[in-house]
């Protein structure tokens, strides 16, 4: 008889829309997607300003009537019942709202981008090493199968040496505008500097993501190598970055990745799925080429050197759940993660561990740095602060 599913009970930090689309995925049964080991619970919400707010959550997401709600973070993280907190707030707020969770003895999954800066990414590692916490920055396309099988065809030697991964995620916010000034108002969390807004903190994280998992994630530890960095960006009005491309040079590996992100021009012109490979893994033997978007790409190709020419699709599709409206979209699978690092009493996720979390802040904080970008110091402080407005959302 198979054993008891062990459960994790999750806290929600705040009510926005990556928080509805997590939390519909964990209200799935696992079994739509031949999960029997691992299963969660929904068993508190907390909005910044409103208990109210959080109640209507619940409600709109079909959650349990169980689930506590609050309308304070603070009394979130100190919810006994709560196992991990999920961080659902603006990058901007990711430090110190992650750093709340743990120095209240929570386990914390993260959004991406997981800070501001690098310094604020090392100090929640060293606070979660410190507390003997869980802590893991939630990007969720790591967890994906199709991501897990890509990983595998590479160190499997599939495509032989990689020698570079092209990656990107754009999307043409400017239509049906053709005056470079996009859909969204500049107060939006998108391009809002206050917000930490730019293509690259919300979108190019994922592009990188192809390019550490491809090239940096597979390298042999404890050797592995950051990249050397060379970046382009230009700013939108705000002040954000609206067009970035970093060189991500691996020289002792000899390879190079490129990331590209835009929020003017589309990986896809026509905003579909199926147009042109958003990432490409090139090697000696053969290429990888993984379907737009970056972040939920549904199939790959590969294509081997020595054959006909052959192109062999591989499709993906992301299971879902009858009982739930056919709901489900694929973070429930970082999120399986965490009940299972849980379970095993593992602190980090071997599939993004914290070192990686970080390299890839510095990454992104050296192309900011190189491009001239610069967020406001509320948000950028590595000093933790209980009473940030960040924290109280301003009460
Ligand atoms: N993994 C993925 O696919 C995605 C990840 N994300 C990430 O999730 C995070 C949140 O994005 P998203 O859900 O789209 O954002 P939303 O604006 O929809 O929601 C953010 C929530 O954060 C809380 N919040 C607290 N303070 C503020 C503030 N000053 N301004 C705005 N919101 C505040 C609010 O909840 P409350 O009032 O309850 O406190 C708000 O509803 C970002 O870091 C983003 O990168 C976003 C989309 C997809
Ligand atoms: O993480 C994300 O993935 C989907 C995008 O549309 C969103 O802006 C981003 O935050």
């Amino acid at each position: 008889m198979a054993s008891t599913p062990y459960t994790i009970k999750w806290g929600i930090m705040a009510t926005g829309g990556i928080a509805e689309t997590f939390c519909k995925d964990l209200l799935t049964d696992p079994a739509t997607r031949s999960v029997h080991d691992v299963k969660h619970q929904i068993v508190a919400v907390s909005s910044s300003t409103s208990a109210d707010r959080a109640a209507e959550f619940i409600k709109k997401i079909d959650g349990p009537s169980t689930a506590k709600t609050y309308g304070s973070y603070g009394e979130l993280v100190a919810d006994p019942d709560v196992d991990i907190i999920y961080v659902a707030t603006p990058h901007s707020h990711h430090f110190q709202n992650a750093m709340l969770a743990l120095e209240a003895g929570k386990n914390v999954l993260c959004e991406k981008a997981l800070t501001v800066t690098a310094s604020q990414a090392k100090k929640l590692v060293a606070k979660a090493k410190e507390k003997n916490l869980f802590f893991m920055e939630a990007v969720w396309t790591r967890y994906f199968p199709l991501s897990i099988k890509i990983r595998e065809l590479i160190t499997s030697g599939e495509i032989g040496t990689v020698y570079r991964t092209l990656a990107d995620l754009s999307f043409n916010e400017n239509t049906p505008r053709t005056d470079g000034i996009v859909n969204f108002p500049d107060t939006h969390r998108m391009v809002n500097k206050d917000l930490a807004g730019g293509a690259l903190l919300d979108l190019g994280i994922y592009a990188l993501t192809w390019v550490f998992q491809t090239l940096y994630h597979i390298q042999p530890s404890p050797t592995k190598e950051p990249p050397r960095v060379l970046a382009a960006i230009n700013k939108y009005r705000t002040g954000a970055d609206e067009n970035t491309s970093i060189i991500c040079q691996f020289p002792n590996n000899k390879s190079i990745g490129v990331a590209t992100t835009s929020i003017l021009v589309g990986t896809s012109p026509h905003g579909t799925t199926t147009a042109a490979p958003a990432i490409r893994i090139q090697g000696s033997k053969g290429e990888i080429q993984v379907q737009h978007p970056a972040f939920r790409p549904l199939s790959y190709s590969v294509i081997r050197k020595q054959g006909d020419g052959k192109v062999e699709v591989v499709e993906c599709p992301i299971p879902t759940d009858p009982a739930r409206g056919n709901w489900g979209h694929g973070m429930f699978w970082e999120a399986d993660e965490c009940a299972r690092c849980l379970r095993d009493g593992k602190k980090q996720s071997g599939t993004l561990p914290w070192d990686e979390s970080v390299v890839i802040m510095e990454t992104m904080e050296e192309a900011l740095r190189q491009g001239g970008v610069e967020y406001p110091e509320l948000i950028t402080t590595d000093v933790f602060d209980a009473k940030s407005p960040l924290n109280t959302g301003n009460k």
